[in-house]
């Protein structure tokens, strides 16, 4: 048997929209295969209920078909699916590292991004790799035709998941066809400064960067008590908030010292809003490990 964690992670960051990604160092997926003749899954853990097991219809059944490596495949989920946290990316992430080492496949983890990816296309109908990636590789990812690029990065987070519900694929269907020249050279100039940000581990410039005109203002109508929970993340001393993922949760970066107060007053805005939610206090941490062979 081998046992893999795979991190929550935070996509997009508001102006890398597709192509930004960050593991959390919590919450997380963990995943547990033996060999067997034919695929079959187990779900445990948060969120199950809303968990298919078919092989055909999770995304730990499309990476074991990718990977030509039918297991027994038992997912104890840390991470709620529909979250904005990465959910499916954890599992695809922790089966496509436990698998490759269960048949002793020898993908480096760079080949293993497309390969988990093959799991996202399961849920959201694309093979989008911005949460893999981070999943897989861990720190600040950037994630593109051409490749995928990790920078280890030390940011303070805090990631706050209302309960609601909000599915990839639905938030997918928000986004506008077309952006104009203006917002083109914004989004340009965000994402450079965040990725700046991310090299020189400061949370101001990635805060400053975490910004976008284009993707979401569309999805923020999709979440109760969104510009009221990032007012107030700001007002607390957050440096940046922005929808993680395709939301609902809601990722303010910060100073180590601040993400206390933050996490409170996001919370207490949600409140307000008549949404519960709950906070992560967190940071940019590791992708997938290997932990029991
Ligand atoms: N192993 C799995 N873990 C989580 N969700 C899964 C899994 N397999 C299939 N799903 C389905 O995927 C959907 C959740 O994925 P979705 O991409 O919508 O959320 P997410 O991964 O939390 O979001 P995001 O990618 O925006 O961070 C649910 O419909 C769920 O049933
Ligand atoms: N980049 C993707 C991440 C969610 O899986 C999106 O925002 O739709």
């Amino acid at each position: 048997m081998v046992t893999v964690r795979a991190p929550a992670t935070s996509a997009n960051l508001g102006s890398g929209f597709d192509v930004f990604g960050v593991a959390l160092d919590r919450p997380a997926d963990v995943v547990h295969v033996e060999k067997a003749d034919r695929t079959t899954i187990e779900v445990t853990g948060v969120g199950r209920q809303y968990i298919p097991t078919d092989p055909d219809r999770n995304v730990v059944g499309a990476v074991a078909e990718a990977l030509d490596a039918p297991a027994h495949i038992r997912i104890d989920k840390g991470v709620r699916p529909s979250s904005g946290l990465g959910s499916s990316a954890a599992s695809s992430a922790a089966a496509a590292v436990a698998l490759n080492e269960l048949y002793d496949r020898g993908f480096s983890r760079e080949e293993l991004v497309p390969v988990a990816a093959e799991g996202e296309a399961v849920v959201s109908g694309e093979a989008h790799a911005d949460n893999v990636a981070p999943a897989l590789l861990g720190g600040f990812t950037v994630a593109t035709d051409g490749g995928v690029t990790a920078v280890d990065a030390d940011i303070p987070l805090v990631a706050c998941l209302p309960e609601i519900v909000v599915s990839t694929r639905d938030a997918r269907r928000v986004v506008p066809g077309r952006a104009s020249i203006e917002e083109l050279v914004h989004t340009v100039g965000k994402a450079a400064t965040l990725a700046v940000g991310m090299c020189r581990r400061d949370p101001k410039l990635v805060g400053a960067g975490m910004d976008d005109r284009v993707v979401t203002p569309a999805r923020a109508e999709l979440i109760t008590g969104y510009h009221e929970v990032r007012e107030a993340a700001l007002e607390a001393g957050a440096e940046g908030v922005t929808v993680s993922g395709a939301g609902p949760s809601i990722l303010g970066v910060c100073h180590a010292g601040d993400r206390t107060r933050v996490a409170a007053a996001m919370l207490d805005a949600f409140d307000e809003a008549d949404v519960a939610a709950r906070a992560y206090k967190t940071r940019v941490g590791r992708g997938a490990e290997v932990f029991d062979i």
